[in-house]
């Protein structure tokens, strides 16, 4: 790879640490606000650890005035510090600027927002919303603006200009594309021109920040879809913005190359790894997101050792692997470290600003990335150009096939027009994200009018009639709700009696059947029985038959004897017929 190296390198790592306004809930009602956090100026900053024993704000900030040794003062210095008054401006003209700068020279530069939940990072990287107009609006939305600012403000003929985006996200250690929503699982690779990147991971071309904030907006989708499947998965991922800006300058030694790569890091927040009692899937999501930040503090901790380790453990998760290049790498890299200023969050702001300390000592070597791969697609799309003009000019200096070139221009003209329509659908879509956005930002601010309200009329919240209606039209409606489960139950009940009811019918008449089974079986027992006495009788009446035959026939034989016996005495035997009729 070619390329100049910049910079000394403390200055390819930056640590900036933003300290955000109180929210409502952090807020005193009866003596304010008192800050545990004391900004010195836009590089130094205290953190107050109290060691006395008063427990609410107010005694603890009166008992420090009085006793200020009660207090442990933790002093840190940065690159930068934004106390609560720094506007998005300021923090985007600091710490978003120099980067993008830097990308639009061919570096790697990489923002990663770091810290506790609630403590502004979606605020310091996106704002309320993608509006240009908005002062409000965040480091992704300037950076977008001033690249393209950049682009268009270019009015040389021999630079072009390439701008690419992808959207990446790391939940529970699997990477999936946030644009693609197919693409899951994805692999982490690497290449000696092309550094870290993920494999399979889809780029999109866009040639305005209309078509950027669509897709941001498009991956915000996605991530919410997850979101609702998968219980509250957006804020435990982490996810990446990647732009790349390719530009192609054209000179008379032929064509130079620069690659710029931006990496926007919105970490998973730092304190769910405390989550505690969590169970099944959210125990894994914390585990997932314990280790992969306990990974970045080891990686951290292993490029600022200095006993100049030499293995850095990237590959213990995907989240250090991915950012490789970023940490310790060929990458101008600025973290934002982000923190409250209440006192509820003091370990966990004194762990940030810890963890953002030792990052300070990480030593980043950035080159720009010049022609950083014979494939990059702005050549590409130029050999391919050259190419197709000469088969043109050929074409033209022989025969002219005028109906083809009308052809080709009508296929382009549908070709524009379907880009312009999905890209104004796009727009579409980015407006209703932004305008329901809007509606759920002007929601929690009336909640939380509403609730200051109250407070300021020196009642209790719970003593409000307000509160009371509310809760009384809370109460007629769980009442409701009870009669009417009351009622499904009354009937599931009567059913299950009827079918009870049925299953006894059915039971009696089974008994009965069994009865006329029984009654049956007795009776062709005995029936069984009758027969076979009636057989015996029958046989011994044959029996007797037959004896009477046999007496018959002797009988009869000695009649025949006798006759014969009396024939030759000369003694006539009358007939037997005689003898009865006689
Ligand atoms: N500098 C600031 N100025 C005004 N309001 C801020 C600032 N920083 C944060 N806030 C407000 O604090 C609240 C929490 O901020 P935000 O949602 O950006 O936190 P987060 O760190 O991204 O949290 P999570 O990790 O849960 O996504 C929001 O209402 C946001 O508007």
């Amino acid at each position: 790879m070619n390329g100049s190296f910049t910079g000394s390198y403390s200055e390819n790592f930056k640590v900036a640490v933003r300290v955000r306004p109180p929210v409502d809930r952090e807020i005193d009602p009866d003596h304010g606000f008192f800050s545990v956090v004391r900004v010195q100026d836009s590089s130094s900053m205290t953190i107050i650890e109290y060691m006395g024993i008063a427990d609410n704000d107010y005694e603890r900030e009166l008992s420090l005035r009085e006793n200020p040794s009660l207090g442990n003062y933790h002093t840190f210095t940065f690159d930068n510090v934004y106390d609560q008054n720094s506007t998005q401006e300021e923090v985007y003209e600091y710490s978003g600027k120099p980067a993008v700068q830097s990308v639009l020279e061919g570096y790697n530069a990489t923002l990663i927002a770091y810290g506790q939940t609630g403590t502004g990072k979606t605020y310091t990287m996106e704002g309320f919303k993608f509006d240009l107009t908005d002062p409000q609006r965040g480091m992704i939305p300037r950076a977008v603006e001033d690249i393209f600012n950049y682009i268009e403000s270019s009015d040389s003929s021999d630079l072009k200009f390439m701008v690419r985006v992808s959207y990446v996200q790391i939940y529970n250690e699997i990477i999936s594309d946030l644009l693609k929503i197919d693409r899951t699982s994805l692999q982490i690779r690497e290449e000696k021109k092309r550094g870290v990147f993920v494999e399979g991971l889809s780029e999109w071309a866009v040639r305005g920040h209309n078509e950027i904030f669509a897709l941001m907006d498009r991956g915000h989708t996605l991530r919410a879809t997850a979101s609702t499947k998968m219980n509250d998965l957006s804020s435990r991922s982490h996810a990446v913005f990647i732009v790349i800006v390719e530009q192609m300058n054209t000179t008379d030694e032929g064509n130079e190359i620069r690659v710029g790569k931006l990496n926007i890091v919105d970490l998973a927040g730092s304190e769910r790894v405390r989550v505690t009692g969590a169970t099944g899937k959210r125990l894994e999501e914390s585990k997932k997101i314990n280790q992969s930040l306990s990974a970045l503090g080891n990686v951290i901790a292993a490029l600022t050792d200095a006993k100049a380790r030499t293995h850095i453990p990237y590959r213990d998760s995907k989240l250090t692997r991915l950012l490789e290049d970023s940490l310790g790498g060929n990458c101008k890299t600025t973290m934002l470290a982000m923190i409250s200023p209440a006192f509820d969050a003091f370990s966990e702001s004194l762990s940030t600003l810890k963890f953002a300390n030792r990052a300070k000592n990480i030593k980043n070597v950035a080159r720009i990335n010049e022609d950083v791969d014979h494939k990059a697609l702005l050549r590409k799309y130029e050999v391919e150009l050259k190419h197709l003009r000469g088969i043109l000019e050929g074409k033209v200096d022989f025969a002219p096939d005028m109906q083809r070139v009308y052809e080709l221009e009508e296929e382009r003209r549908k070709a524009e027009a379907d880009k312009e329509a999905a890209i104004e659908a796009l727009e579409m879509r980015s407006r209703e994200y932004m305008s329901e956005k809007e509606e759920k930002r002007r929601l929690e601010e009336r909640i939380r009018m509403m609730n200051s309200q109250m407070l300021v009329g020196g009642k209790k919240v719970e003593e409000s009639p307000q509160f009371l209606i509310a809760l009384e039209e809370r109460q007629m409606a769980l009442k409701q709700e009870y009669e009417i489960k009351l009622q499904e139950l009354d009937r599931e009940r009567q059913q299950i009696e009827d079918d009870k009811a049925q299953i006894d019918r059915y039971k009696q008449l089974l008994l009965r059947q069994r009865d006329i089974m029984i009654a049956l079986t007795v009776r062709l027992n005995e029936r069984d029985e009758t027969i076979l006495l009636l057989q015996d009788e029958l046989e011994s009446l044959d029996k007797l038959n037959k004896q009477s035959e046999e007496a018959l026939k002797k009988q009869y034989l000695r009649n025949e004897q006798l006759e014969k016996l009396l024939q030759l005495s000369g003694i006539t035997v009358p007939k037997k017929e005689q003898l009865m009729f006689s």
